[in-house]
């Protein structure tokens, strides 16, 4: 199991570090942020404690990932890095819905005239705003735009967006923004939790990497994986 000092999901430091702390954050901000991982990293204390002596019951989803988390780390000599821990989670959905959101794109409709730099757009005008474009432009993302590389999110969305942060939005923006973004993020990790307490998994070696807009992002041959029990 990792200590509860700098690795891990209870670990202090790098992991729980001020870099998921947005940029431009009042002081009221930042006490409540600070407030909020030092009640977070007691919840996680607490259960890694219950975990050592054998009592953490691995039934939701800051239990399981625990669970796997020290599995991990055991099956890697005690390599404290082995361990993934939930920000490297958000890191991985975020480059995901980056790359492969499922909603591509949105449509808006002006009510009012409205001058975008040069281009003046009258009212009733469709606009088309490509989500998925957006995501993969280079200028924005650079050179290494249409690579997955999760790191990006390192040092959360703030940074990866370097402020902009219209080049990120798979939950869409402004008033009418996904009101299921937090809960389809919760239940993606509890399903990713779930799978991982008990399969291993890779590509199908018959896997084609055919991403297909039908209304929302699909994969067009289907998504075969190849999972092993554990
Ligand atoms: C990965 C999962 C999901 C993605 C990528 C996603 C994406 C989006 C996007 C792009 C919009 C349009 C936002 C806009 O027009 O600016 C939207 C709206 C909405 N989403 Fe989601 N969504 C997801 C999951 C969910 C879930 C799980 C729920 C419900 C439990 C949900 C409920 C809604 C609702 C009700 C709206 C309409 C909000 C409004 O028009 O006021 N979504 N979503």
């Amino acid at each position: 199991m990792q200590d509860s000092g700098e690795g891990g999901l209870g670990g202090g430091g790098q992991r729980w570090g001020r870099r998921f702390l947005p940029t431009k954050t009042n002081k009221r901000m930042k006490e409540i942020y600070w407030k909020l991982q030092a009640v977070m990293r007691g919840i996680i204390h607490r259960r890694e404690e219950a975990m050592r002596v054998g009592e953490n019951k691995a039934n939701d989803l800051l239990g399981m990932l625990l669970e796997s988390n020290s599995k991990e780390v055991k099956e890697n000599g005690n390599r404290k890095e082995m361990g993934m821990s939930i920000e490297n989670v958000n890191m991985i959905f975020h480059e995901v819905l980056r790359l492969y959101p499922p909603a591509t794109m949105l449509i808006r409709v002006t009510h009012e005239k409205i001058k975008l730099g040069d281009v003046t757009i009258t009212p009733g005008m469709e606009i088309l705003l490509p989500i998925i474009l957006i995501h993969r432009d280079k200028e924005l993302w650079g050179d290494d735009a249409k690579q997955f590389k999760p790191e990006r999110f390192s040092e959360g969305v703030a940074k990866a967006v370097k402020g902009q942060f219209a080049s990120f939005f798979p939950f869409g923006m402004g008033p009418r923004i996904c009101i299921g973004q937090n809960f389809a993020m919760v239940e993606a990790k509890l399903a990713l939790a779930m799978i991982l307490q008990h399969f291993s998994f890779e590509l199908s070696s018959s896997y084609e990497h055919v991403p297909v807009p039908v209304i929302t992002m699909q994969p067009k041959c289907g998504a075969k994986i190849m999972l092993s029990q554990i």
